[in-house]
């Protein structure tokens, strides 16, 4: 019994120190958690406070770096850099690059800079400059402004970065690296604020101007990215057409360009599309390029067989290519066969139906010059480039004597008398100018043996099935176009009632290598005609 009461009693006492226990770790949680509330709400309080007033004695600006936009970022960046107090300040970041000499992007983009060395260096015969510089640093710069103090805090996020919008902070995309500049002045700043934005798009034009202005599509195809490989844009000089072409193409763009009131007069969409179709290598694709660079526009680059690219995502790059510019959408054949395709629909890829929208859609109506290159024509559908959507279509063939003459004086500028041999041994419409291009770059410092090679590589391109086809192909039009003659000339001959005449045959035999008009002289009228 005592027994009993005893273990009672034990087990009352062990209950009662549990709940004991319980509610002194409950109520120990509780103030915990108030403490918190309490520290966060204080804390919440004053950066409001503190933001408050900052807002109201001071001007801000930031400016974030973005892939997906052609920003300031860069451009403001260059501008800090050549302000003299970021440039005396100790917190720098040391900047090691090799650049070609006369390499103009790379001494643009580092001009701003204190140059801290610099060497020439020679390696396989080019000069280089190794050049070590200062930039600034990650963390807190200042300096003068016409008399006024600005602070610079210049970041870097590696894993989130605030959303522009919502200014909540969003995980960065793997291949993003996102930096954040921000300008802070005392006083109501904004004017001196616009001032030095006016300086950055003024730097931002002159380097555009330098650099190659092409924007390829980044790894997730859901943005534009500027490509930063050292490419220069190119001009229309450097890529070599058949006569006349290139002066039309260039026309033909900048006429469109200066017509935007007349479109929007006429309630046309101001987009003009143009197809280059042909021979691999016989310079579609370079020839957008240098139209580009010769009308001073960006180029925007995607390859509609990208598998990460669907038809949201074209419409998306569709909507942030910079306006105007040149959209150059490369193998459009690979995707789209024929209409039938789009039926058998794969989301991960662009559909026929997503093209024609991505060509009719409002973002395409802002001054956009579209060129679509394809090798096969005929497996396009009839729909993609029927008038109204294809505005042109342009044939790339291969290099005729004119173009073998121009890429060999390319090459080798002061030798016009081999580069003419050197076009009459090419024939003509066989080998496309890569090809050559490949053949002179072999060759580079000896134009005499490039000009004694290129039989060897005739022969060789002989032996190809393609040039066999061609031959073939040749052959076929020659007799067809004698036919033609042959038969003209009975109808003439039928005519002329046993006088003696004499007529003139010209033929003009385009098939014919090189173009040379053919001339027969017939004294009588009944005699049978031989061309062949
Ligand atoms: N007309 C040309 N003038 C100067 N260079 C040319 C010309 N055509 C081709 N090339 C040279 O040949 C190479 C390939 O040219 P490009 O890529 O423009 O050809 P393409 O017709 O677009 O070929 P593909 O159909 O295979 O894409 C480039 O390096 C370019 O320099």
């Amino acid at each position: 019994m005592k027994k009993q009461l005893s273990q009672t009693i034990r087990k009352m006492v062990g209950l009662k120190s549990t709940i004991l226990r319980f509610f002194m770790v409950f109520q120990g949680g509780i103030l915990f958690s108030f403490g918190k509330y309490l520290t966060d709400l204080l804390s919440g309080t004053w950066d409001l406070f503190t933001t408050m007033v900052r807002n109201k004695i001071m001007t801000t600006l930031e400016i974030i770096s973005s892939d997906d936009r052609d920003d300031l970022f860069h451009p403001m960046f260059e501008w800090l850099s050549k302000q003299s107090g970021i440039q005396n300040t100790n917190n720098l970041q040391l900047l090691t690059k090799e650049c070609a000499i006369n390499d103009y992007f790379t001494k643009a983009e580092n001009s701003g800079h204190e140059i801290h060395s610099e060497k020439k260096v020679s390696r396989y015969n080019n000069s280089y400059l190794e050049r070590y510089t200062f930039t600034l640093s990650e963390g807190k710069h200042q300096f003068h402004y016409r008399n006024k103090k600005i602070h610079v805090e210049y970041e870097l996020f590696l894993d989130e970065v605030p959303d522009e919008s919502t200014h909540y902070f969003v995980p960065i995309k793997d291949d993003y690296q996102v930096y954040k500049l921000t300008l802070t002045a005392y006083g109501d700043q904004k004017k001196l604020f616009q001032e030095i934005i006016k300086e950055a798009l003024e730097l931002k034009r002159e380097m555009g101007k330098k650099s190659s202005n092409i924007y390829l599509m980044n790894k997730f195809a859901d943005a534009w990215k500027r490509d930063v490989s050292e490419a220069k844009s190119i001009k229309m000089g450097f890529v070599i057409l058949k006569k006349g072409l290139a002066e039309h193409l260039v026309n033909d763009c900048r006429q469109f360009l200066g017509r935007r009131q007349i479109y929007t007069r006429l309630g046309i969409p101001f987009k003009r599309c143009v197809l280059f179709y042909g021979d691999p290598g016989c310079g579609k694709t370079t020839t957008v390029r240098a139209l580009a660079g010769e009308l001073g526009l960006p180029i925007c680059i995607m390859s509609l067989s990208n598998k990460e690219l669907n038809d949201d995502r074209l419409l998306t790059l569709m909507n942030k290519a910079p306006r105007p510019c040149v959209v150059l959408l490369e193998d459009v054949d690979s995707c789209f066969v024929q209409r039938e395709a789009s039926d058998k629909k794969d989301h991960n890829r662009v559909s026929f139906s997503g093209l024609l929208n991505c060509l009719d859609g409002v973002g395409a109506q802002e001054g956009r010059l579209f060129f679509m290159t394809t090798n096969h024509i005929e497996r396009l559908s009839p729909a993609l480039i029927r008038p109204g959507r294809v505005d042109k279509k342009v044939k790339f063939q291969k290099a005729d004597k004119h173009q073998a003459e121009g890429i060999f004086l390319k090459f080798f500028e002061g030798h016009p008398k081999l580069a003419k041999q050197f076009a009459d041994k090419v024939p003509e419409d066989r080998m496309s100018m890569a090809l050559i291009q490949q053949h002179l770059l072999n060759y580079f410092d000896e134009p005499e043996k490039c000009l004694q090679k290129i039989d060897e590589l005739i022969r060789e391109c002989e032996k190809s099935e393609e040039f066999q086809r061609l031959e073939k192909k040749k052959y076929k039009l020659k007799q067809k176009e004698i036919e033609k003659v042959k038969s003209r000339e009975k109808e003439k001959l039928d005519t002329l009632d046993g006088e003696t005449k004499i007529i003139d045959v010209e033929i003009q035999n385009e098939i014919e290598s090189n173009n040379v008009i053919k001339k027969r002289r017939i004294t009588n009228p009944k005699q049978m005609i031989d061309l062949k």
